[in-house]
C-alpha cells in the first residue's frame, strides 16, 4: 500500500483552537522538541509556521505547519490560513471544559474555509494535568467520532503522543489521494510555489487586528 505514495510531498497542516490550549507549544515540541514555561510563552499574533521533514515507511514528506492565533482579535487573515491545507488539528485543553465546548465553532470555520475532504483531528492537550482534568478521554473520543475526526490526547509538556498525533494525521492524508494528487505535487515536480519556506524556519505572516 505505502509504495503508492510519492516521496517528497509537501503537506500543509493547520493548528486551530482557543487561545492558550497549547497550539504553539505542540508545534515547538514537535519541530524542536522543546517546551517553554508559562513565563516564556506569548500569545500568537496572526500566524506562525514551521517546516518539518518527516520520514514514514522510508519516504520523506515536508510538513508546513501553520500555527494560528486563538484570540479573535489576532485572526485577520482567516481564509488564507486555510487555503491549501490538507489536515487540520482542532485543539482543546483537557483541563478546560470551555475550550472543548467551543470546538464546534472551530469545526464551523473549517466547513466555511476548507474543502470537504480535509482531514480533521481533535487533539486534547495537557493530559499531564490529570489532577485538574475537566473533559474525559471517552467524551473527547465520542465527540471526535461524531464529527468524523481522528482523536488523540497528548501533552506538549511531556511530549506524550505528540509525534504520534502528527504521524496519524499524515497517514490519513496519504490514505486520501484526492487531497494530495492534484494540489500537493511532489516538490521535485513543482515549478512555482506560492510561498517559499526555509527548512525548520518560522515566520510571522499575519496581521494584528487591533
Ligand atoms: N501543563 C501543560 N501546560 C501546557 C501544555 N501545552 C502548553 N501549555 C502551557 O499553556 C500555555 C499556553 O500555551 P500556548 O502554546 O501559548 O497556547 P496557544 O494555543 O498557542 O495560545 P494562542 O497563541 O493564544 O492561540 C503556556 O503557558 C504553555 O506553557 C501542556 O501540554 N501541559
Amino acid at each position: 500500500m505505502s509504495t503508492a505514495y510519492p516521496s517528497g510531498l509537501n503537506l500543509k497542516l493547520l493548528l486551530i483552537g482557543n487561545s492558550s490550549v497549547g497550539k504553539s507549544s505542540l508545534l515547538l515540541r514537535f519541530t524542536d522538541d522543546e517546551f517553554l514555561s508559562d513565563e516564556e510563552t506569548a500569545a500568537t499574533i496572526g500566524v506562525d509556521f514551521k517546516v518539518k521533514s518527516i520520514e514514514l515507511d522510508g519516504k520523506k514528506y515536508k510538513l508546513s505547519i501553520w500555527d494560528t492565533a486563538g484570540q479573535e482579535r489576532f485572526r485577520t487573515l482567516t481564509s488564507s490560513y486555510y487555503r491549501g491545507a490538507q489536515g487540520v488539528i482542532l485543539m482543546y485543553d483537557v483541563s478546560s471544559r470551555q475550550t472543548f465546548d467551543e470546538l464546534l465553532k472551530w469545526f464551523k470555520e473549517i466547513d466555511t474555509y476548507c474543502g470537504e475532504g480535509v482531514v480533521r483531528m481533535v487533539v486534547g492537550n495537557k493530559v499531564d494535568k490529570e489532577f485538574s482534568r475537566q473533559v474525559s478521554t471517552e467524551e473527547g473520543q465520542a465527540f471526535a467520532q461524531r464529527m468524523g475526526a481522528l482523536f488523540v490526547e497528548c501533552s506538549a509538556k511531556t511530549r506524550l503522543h505528540v509525534p504520534e498525533a502528527f504521524e496519524e494525521l499524515v497517514r490519513r492524508i496519504l490514505a486520501t489521494p484526492s487531497l494530495w494528487s492534484k494540489s500537493a505535487t511532489p516538490a521535485t515536480a513543482r515549478r512555482e510555489e506560492p510561498i517559499r519556506l526555509e527548512e525548520e524556519s518560522s515566520s510571522w505572516v499575519g496581521g494584528c487586528g487591533c
